[in-house]
C-alpha cells in the first residue's frame, strides 16, 4: 500500500482517483511547519503540493521512502529539485491545467488597470461618488509587449488581437514563423520596452530573468506605460517599478506575484495608489485547481506504480511515441547494465552504450538511464535508480558516453553494454529483444551466445579443452545446482573459451570458489538478475 501525504489545499474533486485507488491512502495535512514535514515525511511514498509548502532538502533527505513529489500547478520554485535529483525523487508538475485561468487573470488585471477598477471600487463602496478621479485608458489600438511566449503568453496575446492590440513579443525559443503564425511581431526586450503601452511578462524567475524588468528598461519606457506580473516576483525589480511609478513614466502596475510571499505588511505596493495587486489568485479557478489535481494524481500514480509518466521536472521530456518505442527496451538495458557490472572487479570508470537497428534512431536517454541504473544498482542497491542515475554517475566520476552503431549483428535492435575499470579491464555484453523470445544476451566479451536474459547466472571462462563441461556438471549436480541452460562459445578450437550457463537457484559461494580451481577453468562469476 502506497502512502501520499498532501500538504496543501488541493481539489478534493481533483485528487479524487488518488483517494479511490485501492492501492493508495492519502493523508490531508495542510499547514505544517518544516519540522513537522519532516517529522512524517519518511511515512510517505508521495507528496502532493501547491505553492505553499516549501520542500527544502531536509524535507526531502527525511523522506527515506519519498519516490515522488507532485505539484499542482506550473513552478517548481518551491520544491528543491538538487535535492530530491539526488535522492532520486521524481518531481512531476501539472503544466497545462493552468494556462487559461492564468491567461485570463493576467488580462483581467490588464483591464483593471487601464480601468482603475479596484481602486474605483474602493472609493465608492466607502460612500465617495467620483467621476473624475479615474479616468481610464483603451486597450484598442494600444500596443502590448509580451515578455515570455509559451503556454500562457500565447494566450495573451490571443486575446490581446481580439482587443484590437498589436502585440511585440519575445521569447528566445519564439521563431519569426511562428510569430508571423501568431500574428505578433518578434521584437527584442529593448524594442518591447522603448514602444509597448502595455507589458505583461510570462517567464519563469531564472537567473536571466530576475529583474528583467528594471531601471535602466524603466528609463527609457514610454511615458504613461502600464505593466503587468502575473508570472514569478522578482522578473520586474520592484523598487525600480516603484521609483518609475513615482517619476511619472510609468502609470499604473497590476502584480499578482511579489518577491517575498506574502509581501511584507509594509511592502510599497500594498499602500500605492497606482498599484493594485491580488495574493497570488493567478491560477485559482474551480476549472484550474481540479485540472491540474487531476493532472498531477494521475501522474503519481504513475510514478507508485511504476508505470511510464509524463511532466517529470527532473527528468527530460520525452515524447509520447519515443516513450512508446523505447518503453520495451527498458527491462533489457537495466538487465543489461546490472549483467555488465557484475563481471567487473575493479572500479568502473566509463559506461559505453552503443544503440543499433531500431534503437539507432530514437532519442535514448531515458533508455541510457536505464543502463546505468543497472550497472550502479550494484554499487547504490535501491538508491540508484532513473531519476539520479546520471547524476550518480556523474558525482562517481563515471563518464557515461553513448553511440548509435551500424553493426546490427543481423538482430533488429542490438544494445551493446561496455564497461571501462580504473584498471583497464573492459567488458562487453551485447542484448536484444527478440520477438516471441523476449530478452536475450547475444555477445558476451567476444563470444556470440544466445541465452535468455533472466534468472542466476554463472559465466565461466576457461581453455577449450575435452571434459570441462562434464567437469562443471557434475560438480553443479553434487552441489544440487540445477543447470537450465547451457551456452559455449570459443574463440578457435582449443583456445579461449566461455561458457554460460542459467541455473535455477542461487550459486553458494563455496561452489563457485570450487568451480574457479577445477583444471583450466580462469574464472567462475555468478551474475544474478533477480
Ligand atoms: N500567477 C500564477 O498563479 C501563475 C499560474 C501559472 C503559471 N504562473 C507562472 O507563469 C509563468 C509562465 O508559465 P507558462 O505556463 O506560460 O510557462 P511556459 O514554460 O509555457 O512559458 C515560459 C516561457 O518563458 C520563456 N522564457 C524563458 N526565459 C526567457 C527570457 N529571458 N525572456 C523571455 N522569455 C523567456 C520560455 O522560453 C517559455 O516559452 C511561469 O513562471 C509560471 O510559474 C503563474
Ligand atoms: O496557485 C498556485 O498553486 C500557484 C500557481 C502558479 O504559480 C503555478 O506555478 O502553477
Amino acid at each position: 500500500m502506497f502512502k501520499v501525504l498532501v500538504s496543501d489545499p488541493i481539489s478534493d474533486l481533483g485528487i479524487q482517483q488518488l483517494m479511490e485507488a485501492a492501492d493508495v491512502t492519502v493523508d490531508k495535512k495542510t499547514g505544517l511547519s518544516e519540522d513537522e514535514l519532516v517529522a512524517i515525511i519518511g511515512d510517505y511514498d508521495g507528496l502532493l503540493v501547491r505553492s505553499q509548502t516549501t520542500v527544502t532538502p531536509k524535507i526531502i533527505e527525511a523522506g527515506s521512502k519519498l519516490k515522488v513529489i507532485g505539484r499542482a500547478g506550473v513552478g517548481v520554485d518551491n520544491i528543491n529539485l538538487e535535492a530530491a535529483t539526488k535522492q532520486g525523487v521524481v518531481v512531476i508538475n501539472a503544466p497545462d491545467g493552468n494556462t487559461i485561468t492564468t491567461c485570463e487573470h493576467a488580462f483581467a488585471m490588464m483591464m483593471a488597470l487601464a480601468r482603475h477598477i479596484p481602486q474605483a471600487y474602493a472609493k465608492t463602496v466607502s460612500g465617495v461618488w467620483d467621476r473624475k478621479s479615474f479616468l481610464g485608458v483603451e486597450l484598442r489600438g494600444k500596443t502590448l509587449g509580451v515578455l515570455g511566449m509559451g503556454r500562457i503568453g500565447s494566450e495573451v496575446a490571443k486575446r490581446a488581437k481580439a482587443f484590437g492590440m498589436s502585440i511585440l513579443a519575445f521569447d528566445p525559443f519564439l521563431t519569426e514563423e511562428r510569430a508571423e503564425k501568431m500574428e505578433v511581431k518578434l521584437a527584442t526586450v529593448d524594442d518591447i520596452v522603448r514602444n509597448a503601452d502595455f507589458i505583461t511578462v510570462h517567464t519563469p524567475l531564472t537567473p536571466q530573468t530576475r529583474n528583467m524588468i528594471s531601471r535602466p528598461q524603466f528609463e527609457v519606457m514610454k511615458k504613461g506605460m502600464r505593466i503587468v506580473n502575473c508570472a514569478r516576483g522578482g522578473v520586474i525589480d520592484e523598487l525600480a517599478l516603484v521609483e518609475a511609478i513615482d517619476s511619472g513614466i510609468v502609470a499604473g502596475a497590476a502584480f499578482d506575484v511579489f518577491e517575498k510571499e506574502p509581501p511584507q505588511a509594509d511592502h510599497p505596493f500594498l499602500t500605492h495608489p497606482k498599484i493594485i495587486v491580488t495574493p497570488h489568485l493567478g491560477a485559482s479557478t474551480v476549472e484550474a485547481q481540479e485540472n491540474v489535481a487531476i493532472d498531477v494524481s494521475e501522474q503519481v500514480l504513475h510514478i507508485l506504480r511504476n508505470e511510464p509518466f509524463i511532466n517529470a521536472v527532473n527528468i527530460p521530456p520525452v515524447a509520447p511515441s519515443v516513450m512508446n518505442k523505447l518503453q520495451p527496451y527498458f527491462n533489457l538495458g537495466e538487465k543489461l547494465g546490472s549483467f555488465a557490472s557484475q563481471l567487473v572487479d575493479t572500479a568502473i570508470r566509463e559506461i559505453v552504450v552503443s544503440y543499433a537497428g531500431d534503437l539507432s534512431d530514437v532519442d535514448t536517454q531515458p533508455l541510457t538511464r536505464y543502463i546505468v541504473k543497472g550497472v550502479l544498482t550494484r554499487y547504490f542497491g535501491s538508491d540508484a535508480n532513473i531519476v539520479n542515475s546520471m547524476h550518480l554517475a556523474k558525482t562517481r566520476d563515471v563518464n557515461v558516453v553513448v553511440t548509435t552503431s551500424s553493426k546490427t549483428q543481423g538482430f533488429t535492435n542490438l544494445l551493446t553494454v561496455l564497461l571501462k575499470t580504473e584498471e583497464g579491464e573492459e567488458r562487453v555484453v551485447a542484448g536484444t529483444l527478440l520477438q516471441g523470445y523476449g530478452e536475450r544476451i547475444v555477445q558476451l566479451g567476444k563470444f556470440s551466445v544466445d541465452i535468455a536474459l533472466e534468472g542466476h547466472q554463472i559465466v565461466i571462462s576457461h581453455n577449450d579443452k575435452p571434459g570441462i563441461i562434464g567437469h562443471v556438471g557434475t560438480l553443479l549436480g553434487q552441489n544440487d545446482v540445477n543447470i537450465a541452460s547451457m551456452q559455449v562459445g570459443r574463440s578457435t578450437a582449443g583456445g579461449n573459451a566461455i561458457m554460460l550457463l542459467t541455473v535455477d537457484r542461487e550459486v553458494p559461494e563455496e561452489v563457485l570458489a570450487h568451480l574457479s580451481s577445477l583444471p583450466e577453468i580462469n574464472s567462475a562469476k555468478e551474475i544474478a538478475l533477480v
